[in-house]
């Protein structure tokens, strides 16, 4: 969201770059000049380099829209470019989406930059083939269903509570987007590895920031490189999933811990029609590390966003509150939220909704062409770069009356063109974090709203998109507890 494939971004600097791109000159001409007729319209730019600067330098003010928009305005919904040492083609609007979404997946497969396949590892689910790609999914999906998830809702209140304890409370200012990454890490670590709060989780906690540090960088693998530290991270984050893949399968054999404890533990127990394994422990591992990358920053930026939503429009605060008191009420001192809380927590997820509408975390995504397809009339010729961003159907006037008009009436009025609404992507790679990614949202703002009061230190604060949305000075605010609830 990676995890999200718009990581390409991120260049660790230029130098960096131009090395890589003359170590990948050749093929990216032979690859040019392999294309056929009937290429999409648009320049390729200077060989290599492309149009990714310009493209980079948008999306770094804020305005990777307006720079794409102004291409469909000149080429057309199709058009041909230079990404990042690739040739690319960029598709656009509502039939891009569904075509993306919708494509054989061994004709069109998901593309991740060098330094996040070897990071993670090639057996993890953004890297598989169709087959395994499903097999691997279908496993994960026991775990990330509503059904299953439910039981978890008590896990994410008491993880949010004991964050907000230890970092809101008592306290006048604070900056809300470095809180909400450490409340979101520790949320899917505690689901994911099953492990209380304490020295083992807090060693791995850190052990993941490193890991996400070199994420986006250029993979040469040097010493003092972040992407050699993020290896070495990596390596070690791995091999201590390892072992407790072990342990857990020790524990689920005496039956001293249940097949549902949490991630780990649900996908050692899920057995074919021959009683084996659908998982081998490799995968599992890989795999525990692509939920832990995917799903702890996509989220808080979401959260992060609500909270600046909320400070600047009194009236969807105080709708909010009045929801959230509503269920408070209802509710004995301490008492935990229930997965039939969430469920009434309608306003406030449609105003979660409209704020992935006008702030996707994930703005863009690549994919990669494995054989030579034909779309709208032109070929996408075997080996290039699909690019499309996806969001950009949300913000279109004709899907959307008033698209920079913040209006959570939007879903009450039934469903909207397909495929213009991809937040969380669409199709058979679409995001099986959501349903968590709800939870987590709804429960955080249950508690800020009826514990707190807030308003933003700098009232227009911007942010950049680096290729997740940052703010420039990560929201501060100043902060008043409501009352000792926690
Ligand atoms: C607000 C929160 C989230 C947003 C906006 C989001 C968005 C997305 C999007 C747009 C994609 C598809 C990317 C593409 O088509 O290239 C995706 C995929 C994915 N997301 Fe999320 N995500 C969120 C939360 C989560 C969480 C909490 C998890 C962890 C459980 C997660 C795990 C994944 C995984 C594993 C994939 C890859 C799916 C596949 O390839 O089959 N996400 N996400």
């Amino acid at each position: 969201m990676l995890v999200s494939p718009p990581l390409l971004f991120t260049m660790e600097s230029n130098t960096l770059y131009f090395i890589v791109c003359l170590l990948v000159i050749p093929l990216y001409v032979l690859l040019a000049k392999g294309a056929s007729k009937r290429l999409p319209p648009g320049s390729m730019g200077m060989p290599i380099i492309g149009q990714s600067l310009e493209l980079l330098k948008a999306m770094r003010a804020n305005k990777g829209e307006e720079w794409l928009k102004e291409r469909v305005e000149k080429y057309g919904p199709i058009s041909k470019l230079g990404l990042f040492g690739k040739p690319t083609v960029f598709i656009h609007g509502p039939q891009a989406n569904k075509f993306v979404y919708t494509c054989d997946g061994n004709k069109l497969a998901n593309h991740q930059p060098a330094s996040i396949r070897r990071i993670i590892g090639e057996k993890n689910l953004f890297e598989m083939r169709p087959e395994d790609h499903k097999r691997v999914r279908g496993a994960l999906m026991t775990f990330l269903k509503p059904e299953a998830l439910k039981q978890y809702v008590g896990t994410i209140d008491e993880e949010i509570r004991m964050h907000l304890k230890k970092h809101w409370e008592g306290k006048q200012e604070t900056v809300v987007e470095p809180l909400m990454k450490t409340l979101t890490f520790n949320v899917i670590s505690s689901i994911i590895f099953g492990i209380e709060q304490g020295n083992r989780r807090d060693s791995l906690v850190k052990i993941f920031e490193s890991v996400m540090e070199g994420m986006l960088s250029v993979p040469i693998n040097l010493p003092f490189t972040p992407f050699r530290r993020s290896l070495q991270a990596s390596a070690k984050a791995k091999s201590i999933i390892m072992e407790l893949v072990h342990e857990k399968r020790q524990d689920l054999a005496k039956n001293i811990i249940s097949p549902k404890k949490d991630l780990i533990t649900s996908l050692l127990s899920i057995r074919d029609e021959n009683d084996l394994p659908v998982l081998s422990d490799e995968e599992i591992v890989d795999n525990t590390v692509i939920v832990m990358i995917a799903g702890h920053d996509t989220t808080s930026i979401l959260l992060t966003f609500l909270v600046r939503i909320l400070a600047k429009d009194p009236s969807i605060y105080a709708k909010v509150l009045q929801e959230q008191e509503e269920i408070a009420k209802s509710k004995a001192n301490e008492e935990p939220l229930t997965w039939d809380d969430l469920a009434k927590m309608k306003y406030t997820w449609r105003v979660a909704t409209e704020s992935l509408r006008m702030y996707p975390p994930v703005f863009c995504s690549f994919r990669q062409a494995l054989e030579d397809i034909e779309y709208e009339g032109y070929i996408i010729p075997k080996g290039w770069q699909v690019f499309w961003a996806a969001c950009m159907t949300q913000m279109d006037e004709k899907i959307y009356h008033d698209p920079k008009k913040f209006d959570t009436s939007r879903y009450e009025e039934g469903t909207k063109t397909p495929f213009s609404f991809v937040a969380f992507g669409g199709g058979a790679r679409s995001c099986p974090g959501n349903e968590l990614a709800r939870m987590e949202t709804l429960s955080m703002i249950h508690y800020l709203v009826t514990g707190f009061k807030w308003k933003l230190c700098c009232e227009d604060e911007s942010f950049r998109r680096d290729p997740l949305p940052v703010f420039n000075q990560g929201l501060p605010i100043k902060l008043e507890s409501k009352l000792s609830l926690l």
